[in-house]
């Protein structure tokens, strides 16, 4: 079992039990330690694996609508399939995680895409929505931090934001294995600079958006 838990530990199902009261009374959750310690390490030994080619400058948007603007974003991204343990752990344990809010929420969560994102010192992400134009679909966010030994002086932290017109916004700083998730159309949020790199992962559970036949085309 290499990816479960020790004695001691949460359950998924307390900490997802956890993030479904936290989605119905305020419509995100914030959860440090959320992640099992093993899948956290095993996806940040995985991240410092993959080659430097493999990660892709970020953009906005997608397919023709894609564009690289780095006055919003200036971090790296890999996506994630089930290729590696690793991966494959990670779709596995948000997999669960959709299949327990479906149940309690009737959120009629369908597919999920997600990458890991690297920030070098002073990357930044600026205030943004996660579903926009082109991706009404995407539902659900959801971030998970791969940084051990992170201090607060180090920056880099998310910035959640209640609404469009709240300014002063909720600090996450990236801990490892501290996982948030929010309604996409809902919350804007920021990545502040940090003064060293900052890894993590950021994934999408969105509703089935099939258009001609093809099933909930992806990215
Ligand atoms: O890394 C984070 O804290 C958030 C990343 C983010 O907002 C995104 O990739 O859309
Ligand atoms: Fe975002």
């Amino acid at each position: 079992m290499p990816f479960g838990h020790s004695g001691d530990t949460p359950t998924d199902d307390t900490i997802f039990g956890l993030i479904a009261n936290d989605l119905e009374q305020k419509g995100y959750s914030i959860r440090h330690g959320a992640l099992p310690l093993s899948l956290s390490n095993a996806l940040l030994d995985y991240q410092h694996s993959i080659s430097q080619k493999q990660f892709e400058e970020a953009g906005i948007g997608r397919g023709d609508d894609f564009v690289k603007t780095e006055f919003v974003r200036k971090d790296e991204i890999c996506w994630i399939n089930g290729d590696s343990e690793a991966g494959a752990a990670w779709l596995d344990w948000t997999s669960n995680l959709k299949t327990f809010l479906n149940r309690r929420l009737f959120l009629g969560l369908f597919s999920f895409e997600s990458h890991f994102a690297h920030y070098a010192p002073g990357a930044y992400y600026k205030r943004h929505l996660d579903a926009f134009r082109g991706e009404a679909n995407r539902v659900l966010s959801v971030v998970t931090y791969l940084n051990p030994g992170w201090q607060n002086a180090d920056g880099g932290e998310l910035v959640l934001y209640q609404d469009e017109q709240d300014m002063t916004g909720i600090k996450v700083a990236p801990l490892h294995g501290t996982v948030v998730v929010f309604l996409s159309e809902e919350f804007p949020h920021e990545v502040l600079p940090a003064t060293r790199d900052r890894y993590s992962v950021a994934g999408w559970f969105r509703v089935n958006g099939s258009i001609d036949n093809r099933i909930d085309p992806p990215r």
